[in-house]
């Protein structure tokens, strides 16, 4: 039975993913259908979710908390809460979504919303990230090296006409542009080169793509997935091993668990946490004191 008392806080990111205001404000109605309370909130700049998220545990009202949006907006929404017992939804209308997909949250709305009524949740670990920005939760994944550099000038307003199509187009002018330069990679204090990293809580990469064999989201660690041949061959290499998922069978990628990451180069190089800029090197990557509550 739905509860009555059930009061949901929507805070949904206008700029995630393709016009999706229609849905939203469907999802917001067939919540209401399903016995909640439910208003909708919109960010008005970058961090914003992360204010009306602290903002909706403060007036003490809301039982759940949803992001309207793809894995930056969770994130960003996971910040506000972080420490509280608000139950976190997820409406997946970003780009690639790819915790939802993760977690198995349903893309059918209607069936989402049931869930959120319903109340069940999984208990997930986000990582912290420091870097040259300051400090930020990420749900999905860090990235150091050529797939940060890609995040880094991918146009905002091709994702915005194509989607997911917009990072492959950056993919491909990257190569010709990115220099490839080498990383120590410090693993549970264990240092490593790598041409590239990827500090992963889930298994999944870019939407559906397997990245690692198992999911941390449970776990207080993250998969370090190290790529250990710079260059356009090794990248290309790598990308296709990635589509056909078969990643982890590749002879100079390996792939560790750790709780603790710091990643130091010569010079800055760029960073990206669940498909946003975020710096430079050098960074550190930790666990945070609380977990999240997610809706599923
Ligand atoms: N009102 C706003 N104006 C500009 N940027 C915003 C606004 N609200 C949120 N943002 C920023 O939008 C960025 C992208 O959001 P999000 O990751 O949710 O969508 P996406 O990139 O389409 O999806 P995905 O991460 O699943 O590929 C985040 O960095 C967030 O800080």
């Amino acid at each position: 039975m739905p509860d009555q008392n059930v009061k949901v806080t929507i805070i949904m990111n206008p700029t995630a993913g393709r016009r999706r205001m229609g849905r939203i404000a469907r999802f917001a109605r067939q919540l209401r259908q399903a016995g909640l309370q439910a208003q909708v909130v919109p960010t008005r700049y970058r961090g914003h979710a992360t204010t009306l998220a602290r903002m909706a545990v403060r007036e003490g009202t809301c039982t759940h908390i949803v992001a309207a949006g793809g894995d930056g907006t969770v994130a960003e929404v996971a910040e506000g809460m972080a420490g509280s017992d608000i139950i976190l939804g997820i409406l997946p209308v970003g780009t690639a979504n790819v915790l939802a997909r993760e977690l198995h949250v349903p893309f059918d709305d209607a069936r989402n919303a049931r869930n959120i009524a319903a109340g069940a949740c999984s208990v997930v670990w986000p990582g912290r990230l420091r870097s040259s920005e300051g400090e930020c939760l990420f749900v999905q994944m860090v990235g150091i090296g050529f797939d940060a550099h890609v995040v880094h000038v991918v146009s905002t307003r091709l994702k915005k006409a194509v989607g997911r199509a917009a990072y492959v187009l950056a993919t491909l002018a990257s190569l010709w542009k990115y220099t490839f330069p080498t990383m120590t990679v410090s693993v549970d204090g264990v240092s490593h080169a790598a041409a590239s990293v990827i500090v992963s809580k889930g298994a999944l990469y870019a939407g559906k793509y397997v990245l690692t064999p198992q999911s941390m989201q449970q776990h207080r660690q993250f998969s370090v997935v190290l790529f250990g041949t710079a260059g356009i061959g090794s990248s290309i290499r790598y990308a296709i091993a990635l589509l056909r998922g078969n990643l982890s069978r590749q002879k100079d990628v390996t792939i560790l668990t750790a709780r603790t990451v710091e990643v130091t180069s010569p010079r800055n190089m760029p960073v990206q946490s669940d498909g946003d800029a975020r710096g430079h090197t050098p960074i550190r990557i930790d666990m945070p004191d609380h977990a999240l509550r997610i809706a599923i």
